[in-house]
């Protein structure tokens, strides 16, 4: 399991090794992950030409002595220093034969453009876990400089926060980043996970302590995979009652139906919703035709919009998951008023989240009476919404605090409503009541289109019906969409996503896409 741990809970665990001797073990640990990752990386270092961007704390040392080893490999390396260097950092790339710039006189912007431009390789050691704030503008001035592709972050990308993931002004965009000891927490978190590019892990031998956000990876998800064994029936693998889908949107029905189907429900019930027919007794709903249509195994029940009663009379189920395709508004209320008032586990999503901030804003103890958890799968936009009704935050401040602290907002979010919280994005996060978080690593940016949402509500719902714990639920539920979109034949649909589930599947439980050690995407 990758884990992210705090800045401080970093430093805490550097201590004991720092008070002891050898002196500097730890960066030279570190500079020789590091430098083996830009050897494997580049094949050749003889005639290489490597630039060090070199800030004066220890992630300049990091990169200077990286420089220095690389330069008695015969490489070609020059170092730009916008003020103090690193003193033994830069004293061994002088004696390696390495050519520093700076910091007095200043690097000029030809020069260092020039250099930069040349380079095979940039190595950003600007700043590390030590860096406060945006960017100090003679710093900002060479992060603006450093070409993406061929750029390497060196511990952290420079000018993201190592903690939050807050981009304050001008940050590194990096190919790569090497990462020292543990994946630091702004490495998994929006904004600032725009600038990684994969993570690798050196180990530098650190005893760390409980991490603060965990991710899971495919051996994780093989082993949490509810798989049926020789006593299973479809009852037993867990029933799921799906509502979803309205005579407005049949179509968002069709694809969570898809995601739970293949998230392994042994028994689906779909609950539509729509108008009731000409003979009493007799509803129709164009969801549930186009349902049946897609999907002849699922077992569905129309009902008029806001029927409580014949949402449960559809038959026992061990999970709910509401909300795909339905419109907001008092029917989808009273609809989520009789869920919570059952005491099975509730997925969130869509049409029903701002029926669900009404009802927490009319009684914020609602969630709190429950034994089973409810999991809320708002997207950016969402969560806004849900937070306004809930809890009364100011959408524009939510954004704002999203992107300061996308970690410590959602916590709070969880904290104050008691639901588990899935925020969904280029890095997903889930939160459960208590503060304990995942990060989902998976996924790609063409998972950002209409309709995804629905195939992981459906997926979610699956695992929480065959007794996945919510915020695994979640976890599971974010990675397995993550790994089918990687799979994908681009531009992606979200209907393409159900069909490429089973493969997922199929490699995890066979092992076959466990990621190289230490590597995450
Ligand atoms: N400790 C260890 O054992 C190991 C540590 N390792 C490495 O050390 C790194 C941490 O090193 P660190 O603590 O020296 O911090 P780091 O980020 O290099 O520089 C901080 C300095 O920069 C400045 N500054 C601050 N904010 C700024 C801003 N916004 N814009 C511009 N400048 C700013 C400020 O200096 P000031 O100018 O204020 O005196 C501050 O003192 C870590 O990331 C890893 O790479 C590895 O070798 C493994 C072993
Ligand atoms: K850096």
């Amino acid at each position: 399991m990758p884990n992210a741990h705090t800045v401080d809970q970093v430093r805490a665990a550097e201590a004991p090794l720092l008070a002891g001797p050898p002196p500097g073990i730890l960066m030279q640990r570190a500079v020789s992950g590091l430098v083996a990752y830009v050897a494997r990386r580049l094949g050749r270092v003889h005639g290489a030409r490597i630039v060090v961007l070199a800030g004066g704390g220890d992630n300049g040392g990091d990169a200077l002595w990286a420089g220095a080893r690389l330069a008695a490999r015969g490489a070609r390396v020059d170092a730009l220093a916008p003020g103090r260097t690193h003193p033994e950092g830069s004293a061994a790339l002088l004696a390696a034969g390495g050519r520093l710039h700076g910091p007095d006189p200043a690097p000029a912007d030809e020069v260092a453009r020039a250099l930069v431009g040349e380079a095979d390789l940039v190595l950003d050691g600007l700043l590390g876990i030590g860096g406060r704030g945006g960017l100090r503008p003679a710093h900002a001035r060479l992060a603006a400089f450093a070409p993406p592709r061929r750029t390497v972050a060196v511990d952290v990308p420079s000018g993201v926060d190592a903690d939050t993931g807050e981009v304050a002004g001008e940050a590194v965009r990096a190919s790569a980043t090497v990462t020292f000891g543990t994946h630091k927490r702004g490495l998994w978190l929006m904004p600032g996970a725009a600038h990684t590019g994969p993570v690798e892990l050196v180990d530098i031998g650190l005893v760390l302590p409980e991490p603060d956000l965990r991710a899971l990876d495919d051996a994780d998800v093989a082993a949490l995979l509810p798989v049926p064994g020789a006593a299973s029936s479809k009852y037993r693998r867990g029933v799921l009652g799906l509502v979803a889908g309205s005579d407005a949107y049949p179509g968002a029905a069709v694809l969570a139906v898809g995601g739970a189907l293949r998230g392994g429900a042994g028994y689906l019930r779909v609950i539509t919703e729509g108008r009731l027919g000409a003979a009493p007794g007799d509803p129709h709903s164009r969801a549930a035709d186009l349902v049946l249509r897609a999907h002849p195994e699922a077992v569905v029940t129309p009902i008029a919009p806001g029927d409580g009663t014949a949402m449960l009379a559809a038959g026992r189920v061990q999970a709910w998951a509401i909300g795909p395709g339905l419109a907001p508004g008092p029917p989808v209320r009273d609809l989520l008023a009789t869920l919570l008032g059952a005491d099975e586990p509730v997925v969130v999503d869509a049409g029903a989240l701002d029926p669900l901030g009404e009802l927490l804003g009319a009684d914020p103890a609602v969630l709190r009476g429950r034994s089973a958890p409810v999991l809320v799968t708002p997207h950016e936009g969402e969560f806004a919404r849900l937070t306004r009704l809930a809890l009364g935050w100011d959408p524009r401040t939510t954004d704002t605090e999203l992107a300061r602290d996308r970690l410590g907002t959602v916590r709070r979010a969880a904290a104050a409503t008691g639901a588990t919280v899935l925020l969904k994005g280029a890095r997903t996060l889930v939160v459960d009541p208590a503060g304990a978080a995942w990060a989902n690593l998976t996924g790609s940016a063409w998972l950002g289109s209409a309709g995804t949402g629905d195939v992981l509500t459906g997926l979610i719902g699956s695992l929480l019906a065959a007794g996945v714990p919510a915020t695994l639920a979640g976890a599971v539920g974010a990675h397995l969409h993550g790994r089918a979109a990687e799979r994908a034949a681009l531009p992606l649909a979200a209907s393409d996503l159900p069909d490429l589930l089973p493969r997922v599947v199929t490699e995890l439980l066979d092992g076959e896409t466990a990621p190289k050690p230490g590597h995450c995407r």
